[in-house]
């Protein structure tokens, strides 16, 4: 065959693969949605200009809970906020959806390949032998360490607020104190590790995890995101041999994290196995996933390998995440003081009732006894997920059941949606958690009332944790949410019963940006990185 001879089976095979791709029964050509603003990148850049939960709202009002959106090179995606939709992808479709592999290698870099990335029976194996660290009251035995953690950021706060100007209030960078004191709670609760983040020790490891997110995702540009994009079209491994090879900032800081992590993991692990052999092995997770892991057949059982990766995967999981919502907390209670002011009437009340009772001070039961902290943070992770997209690609044609009909582009009625064989599915958590059909007409509200007022049941809830997807649901959701929830009620209650917050009376707004998950930044100072500046004033002592 000569040149010309080829060039003409080449371009004789695209054009049959487009007509091919583009008539196929199965095709989600016909979804409304967005108009895509560049055939070379895609949604990619709109979706990381607009603030978080802005866009969300322009589709839900356009187009519905389901839409259509574009990756690089023309490619269709779904975006998805339909709770029948969510439920079935990630309730009953192990066999139909996956993570892709492009994102997954991409994310590997900072997670290495724990139980958050393997597929299939990998991912079984090691959420199995996790599965025992991670109970209700292994997570409960935790408090002592939030309680800890908590009151070292509340007497960091009162040694700065005490030599402020005023000497009783300061305007505080919340956002970066609460990472540093989440950082130190993941470390205790976790690994009985100690990070020393709060007092600055001067930790390497530590150092390393500043801002380290925002570094990867938030100084993106639209070429980055085109090469990042771009991965899809390689085969399995290639991703992670380029980002080997990668000397982005960003990258190069997160194979320093890396190495940091395996150094202080595989340290860490050497002690758990001898205090488990000794006898003397504590309740950290580690400790408890190091002795589940040996009682396990040796078949089920993890490598070394294997739990450093979990080591990576827990603290990326369970610290900005909380950091992330507890900064959204203090925010939506300087906006809203009548809220601030009903916690901390709950707070007082409380503490009074078990004083009452001969008690010192709050154990982690009271709070299932306080309605308004419950409700509070239920409508914090409501409308602030720390994750808010959940990406999946179908591993097979499947048709997509929906709570409502899609009308298509041609007028065609759609019960079910037809969706092809490696369709990228974005699962919204913003999206989900803001739908009117799902939380009523003032979805788009802070109110955390809504709670106290909600009674009814959902018939087959979506998400693990009160049917919001914030922690997502199905075989892959969250395991650390009750750890994550107990956190967040400590931290709480420990900061209102002791400061105020109130909005800097500067002008300053914030804008909550996309990489990374949902990150605070100031308008105008973007660049900083995350920030949430609020007045903190200090309450008299109780
Ligand atoms: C507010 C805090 C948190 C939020 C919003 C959150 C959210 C999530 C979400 C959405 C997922 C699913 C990710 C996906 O499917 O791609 C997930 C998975 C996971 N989370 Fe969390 N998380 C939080 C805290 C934690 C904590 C504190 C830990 C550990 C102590 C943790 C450990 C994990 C792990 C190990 C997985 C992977 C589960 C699996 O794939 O089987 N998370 N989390």
């Amino acid at each position: 065959m000569d040149s010309w001879q080829a060039a003409l089976a080449i371009c004789g095979a695209t054009v049959t693969y487009i007509w091919y791709k583009r008539h196929r029964t199965f095709s989600i050509r016909d979804v409304p949605g967005p108009k895509n603003p560049s055939w070379i990148y895609g949604h990619a850049w709109w979706w990381e200009a607009e603030e978080v939960a802005v866009v969300e709202k322009k589709i839900l009002e356009e187009y519905g809970t389901i839409a259509r959106w574009n990756g690089s090179l023309g490619e269709e995606r779904l975006w998805v906020a339909d709770p029948k939709t969510i439920h079935h992808i990630l309730q009953d479709s192990d066999r139909l959806y996956a993570k892709p592999h492009f994102v997954s290698e991409f994310v590997a870099t900072l997670l290495d390949w724990g139980v958050v990335l393997v597929e299939g029976d990998a991912h079984k194996r090691q959420r199995r032998a996790m599965a025992p660290a991670f109970g209700v009251f292994e997570a409960k035995a935790l408090y002592p360490c939030f309680v800890r953690c908590s009151n070292s950021l509340a007497e960091k706060w009162h040694e700065t607020l005490s030599t402020a100007g005023s000497g009783r209030a300061a305007i505080i960078d919340v956002h970066s104190w609460l990472s540093k004191a989440t950082l130190d709670a993941i470390g205790a609760g976790a690994f009985d590790y100690d990070f020393g983040a709060l007092e600055n020790t001067d930790n390497k490891f530590t150092k390393s995890y500043a801002n380290l997110l925002f570094d990867l995702f938030g100084k993106s540009s639209k070429g980055r995101l085109l090469f990042m994009d771009s991965f899809k079209w390689f085969p399995k491994g290639f991703c992670s041999w380029l980002l080997d090879r990668d000397k982005s900032q960003g990258v190069a800081r997160v194979r320093e994290n890396r190495s940091y992590a395996h150094e202080v993991a595989s340290k860490l692990i050497e002690d758990k196995k001898k205090e488990l052999e000794d006898g003397t092995s504590r309740k950290d997770l580690l400790s408890l996933l190091v002795k589940a892991n040996s009682a396990l057949r040796p078949d089920w059982r993890l490598s070394d390998d294997e739990i450093v990766a979990q080591f990576r995967t827990i603290l990326f999981a369970g610290h900005e995440t909380t950091a992330k919502t507890l900064t959204f907390t203090l925010w939506e209670l300087a906006n809203n003081q009548h809220v601030q002011e009903s916690l901390r009437a709950e707070i007082t009340e409380t503490l009074s009732g078990i004083r009452a009772r001969g008690d010192n001070d709050f154990s982690v039961n009271n709070f299932d006894s306080m309605p308004y902290l419950l409700a509070v943070v239920k409508e914090v992770l409501r409308v602030y997920p720390a994750v808010v997209n959940l990406t999946r690609m179908s591993k097979n044609d499947d048709f997509l059941p929906l709570s409502k009909p899609v009308v298509g582009l041609s007028g065609k009625v759609y019960e079910n949606l037809p969706v092809p064989a490696g369709t990228v599915v974005a699962i919204s958590t913003v999206g989900y958690n803001l739908n009117k059909d799902v939380w009523g007409p003032d979805a788009y509200e802070f109110r955390p009332e809504r709670w106290l007022d909600m009674n009814e049941k959902p018939e087959s809830p979506v998400g693990i944790y009160s049917n919001l997807v914030t922690f997502s649901g199905g075989y892959r959701s969250c395991i650390g949410w009750r750890f994550a929830v107990i956190e967040l009620h400590t931290f709480l209650v420990t900061l209102v019963r002791q400061f105020s917050f109130a909005l800097p009376d500067n002008g300053q707004k914030i804008k909550k940006m996309r990489p990374a998950g949902i990150t605070p930044t100031v308008v105008g100072e973007e660049h900083k990185g995350p920030q949430m500046p609020l007045m903190v004033t200090m309450l008299r002592n109780e």
